[in-house]
């Protein structure tokens, strides 16, 4: 390591005066949009009107019931009207980035800072060790200096298939990595590049890398499904296996590391620095999931490479574009705005999605919509993967506090000394999880780590090349989906009511299109309750024969006419944009309604729990494998029930409701009472939309006979909850 090398990282050739990287507004389409907004905000002003006036036509025989119903309405009326509002912000001002990294090519030569990429794993069955060896080997082929590169995985498993998978990964690697560079090998993945090859032929030097390849899988795989780790393996990591102790339980063990490539031992290496750490777990000490592992892996690097630049990956977010790093250089270098850009985060994109993407997971308008508007705002969340970080903001420096000088590679030290910082009891009486590194005690870590690193003055960017940076594993049931989706809505309502809440503690210190920015997804969980109201309500009085709405001949129902038909005609046309297919939108509006009625909910009530002190949040790990019937459904587009769950329960029961209501209601039009429908004729749309939209969930309950379908018991309960409700309805 040459001296120079260990200054800062310094441009090679200065003066050239052009910029890394470049921010562009489109400011007409911009404008056709505000113009829009407006008219929609006037339209939903002129309902609450409506609502709190009562017309005169409806108003002859009102009883107090209908009144109080009435008024629940407004309620969720005017909510839906400030939600809108507060959605408006991430519209209102996009920016779009581009990168150039030739110049930071020409400018830096292979003069750039460490890199060290953090992968993370945590159960060798959900997130089998071969999935997890191909994103670290995706990461050790990136464009990147061999020797500014450093790949830790850290496994929260505590495994030995995972340990063992990752000396064959880093064996391996003498072969991987040098065959990608000579190649341009995309995506680095060695699966993803198998795949995307198909069957197509190799030149014979691609060939012999391939059946290397094919033979690690299989001894992999084979190891994984016996649950016994090959002797000559242990003869030769016996350095790494013997650190297990022979009653060491995921829960309980203690700190296991192990550089497997190190860097730091030859002046030029060919493949990057590569280490397996699982930190110390007892029983007694709580261990704060992703987050405690994120920082025990920042401290334990610190002693190893010290990598300036640091990326977050989850275990199954493969690099699909190695360009990626160099790309969020071109941002933190970036003469010009670099220096208050604390972070850089690429999309969450799977490559596991079918066409319509059956359960939203993309959330295209999310990554082509809202976070380019966030940015505009002062930037992105931080959401977990995907993500360069400058490692002195993440430990909690402050915006124009003095940078730390050194990019230099640490004195050896003995690992034994090392794995200290990765102890239970390390981080007590320190500002670990509180102002330093990630934050504890949220289910969505990530999400308030960044935030309070805006709050400490830096901005953010966000990057989303068309080559997608990462590519990862979305989940493949509906459970799985809801689930996950649970954790979120209650980490961001936490986020909420915490101590670094946008509203409050963001207050003067990020800007408030961002603190609205923030607020679309911290109210996903509240959102959860007026959704709920006003569907049931609708249907129900669908049911009884209450109108809520006014008339189609009125004037009044302008307004409501215009705002339905206009939110809704423009999603499908964002979600065009945005690439999706239709089907995908009228996919992505059911798991709107699913995700509100089930897993903001449940997300809702965790919080309020948690308030009370009744339970502690948890942190469901998603799957990232499906049996194999399972996913030959899921490559149907067949939505998958299988399991019982409250959350289907209730997604059941309001399915069935809204049946019931439509069915006797169409009844009583047969039976000669054509008067409904001008009374109720949007109340007709409403309920027939829903019902068509459940379409699955009645297959899946009534008509399915595979796996996959909803369970007896759950239908049975639905149907019997369903009726009952109408019933009582009846007689009230
Ligand atoms: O105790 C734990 C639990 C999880 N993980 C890892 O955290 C990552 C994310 O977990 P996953 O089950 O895949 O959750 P997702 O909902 O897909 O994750 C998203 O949402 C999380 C917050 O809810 C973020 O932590 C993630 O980075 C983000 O990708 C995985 O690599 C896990 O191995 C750990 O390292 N330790
Ligand atoms: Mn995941």
């Amino acid at each position: 390591m040459g001296k120079e090398d260990n200054n800062r990282f310094g441009p090679v050739h200065k003066g050239e005066g052009e910029p890394l990287s470049e921010t562009r507004r489109k400011t007409g389409r911009v404008i056709a949009y505000r113009i829009f907004s407006v008219s929609v905000s006037l339209c939903i002003c002129l309902i609450w009107f409506y609502r709190v006036t009562v017309p005169v036509e409806t108003d002859e025989n009102r009883t107090g019931l209908d009144r109080s119903i009435w008024l629940v309405m407004l309620i969720a009326e005017i909510w839906f009207g400030l939600y809108w509002v507060v959605t408006q912000s991430s519209r209102w001002n996009p920016v779009w980035r581009f990168t150039f990294s030739d110049r930071l090519s020409r400018r830096y030569g292979n003069n750039l800072p460490r890199l060290d990429v953090f992968v993370c794993t945590a159960d060798p069955v959900i997130e089998p060790p071969l999935l997890v060896v191909n994103t670290v080997l995706s990461v050790t082929a990136l464009d990147y200096p061999p020797e500014k590169l450093a790949v830790y995985l850290s496994d929260d498993g505590g495994s030995e298939l995972t340990f063992y998978a990752l000396t064959e990964a880093a064996e391996f690697a003498k072969t991987w990595v040098p065959f990608c560079k000579r190649f341009k090998v995309e995506p680095t993945s060695p699966a993803a590049y198998l795949s995307s090859k198909g069957n197509g032929l190799f030149d014979p030097a691609a060939e012999e890398v391939v059946e290397l390849y094919r033979e690690m899988a299989a001894r992999i795989e084979t190891a994984s499904r016996l649950g016994r780790v090959p002797e000559e393996a242990r003869l030769k990591y016996g350095d790494g296996f013997s650190q297990w102790d022979a009653d060491a339980t995921r829960r309980n063990h203690g700190t296991i590391l192990q550089i497997l490539v190190d860097g730091r031992e030859e002046d030029t290496i060919a493949i990057p620095t590569l280490v397996y750490l699982s930190r110390e777990k007892r029983p007694q000490h709580h261990h704060n999931f992703k987050a405690g592992a994120m920082n025990a892996l920042l401290r334990v690097s610190s002693k190893i490479t010290c990598g300036k630049i640091i990326l977050n990956l989850d275990c199954d977010m493969y690099a699909n574009n190695s360009n990626s790093a160099r790309d969020a250089l071109c941002i933190l270098l970036d003469e010009k705005e670099g220096k208050e850009i604390a972070f850089v985060q690429f999309p969450q994109w799977f490559d596991n999605v079918t066409r319509n993407d059956l359960y939203g997971s993309l959330m295209r308008v999310g990554v082509n919509v809202e976070f380019l508007g966030l940015d505009g705002n002062g930037g992105p969340l931080y959401i977990g993967t995907g993500c360069f970080h400058r490692r002195d903001v993440i430990c909690g420096r402050k915006y124009g506090e003095e940078e730390e000088e050194s990019d230099k590679i640490q004195e050896m030290i003995e690992p034994e000394m090392i794995k200290d910082l990765a102890s239970c009891t390390y981080e007590e009486n320190t500002q670990w999880g509180k102002e330093m590194g990630v934050k504890y005690g949220c289910p969505v870590e990530d999400v308030i780590t960044g935030l309070a690193i805006q709050c400490r003055g830096w901005k953010s960017a966000f990057l989303n090349p068309n080559k997608k940076a990462f590519l990862g594993v979305a989940p493949t049931n509906l459970h799985q989906m809801l689930v996950q989706q649970r954790r979120w809505s209650e980490g961001d309502f936490q986020i909420l009511l915490s101590e670094y809440s946008p509203v409050w503690y963001g207050r003067g210190k990020i800007s408030l299109g961002l603190i609205l920015g923030y607020c679309c997804y911290c109210l996903w969980a509240p959102s959860s309750v007026p959704v709920l109201i006003y569907s049931v309500l609708t249907s129900l009085c669908l049911f009884k024969g209450i109108p809520l709405f006014p008339k189609v001949s009125s004037w009044w129902f302008i307004p409501f006419g215009y705002v339905t038909v206009a939110a809704n005609a423009y999603s499908l046309a964002e979600f065009l944009w945005c690439e999706g297919t239709f089907r995908g939108w009228w996919n992505e509006q059911r798991m709107w309604l699913y995700r509100r009625t089930s897993s903001f909910l449940f997300g809702f009530k965790d919080t309020i729990m948690k308030l009370v002190g009744v339970s502690e949040s948890a942190f469901v790990i998603t799957a990232k494998v499906a049996e194999e019937e399972a996913a030959e459904r899921y490559k149907d587009e067949a939505m998958e029930f299988g399991v019982e769950s409250p959350m289907f329960l209730l997604l059941g029961t309001l399915a069935m409701l809204n049946l019931f209501c439509m069915a006797a209601a169409v009844m009583r039009l047969a039976s000669g009472d054509g008067g409904d429908l001008k009374t109720m004729g949007f109340q007709f749309v409403i309920t027939g939309i829903l019902v068509v939209i459940n379409w699955p969930l009645y297959e899946g309950m009534l008509l399915r006979k595979d796996k996959g379908k909803m369970p007896m018991n759950v239908t049975v309960k639905s149907v019997v909850l369903a009726v009952s409700a109408c019933t009582c309805l009846a007689f009230v």
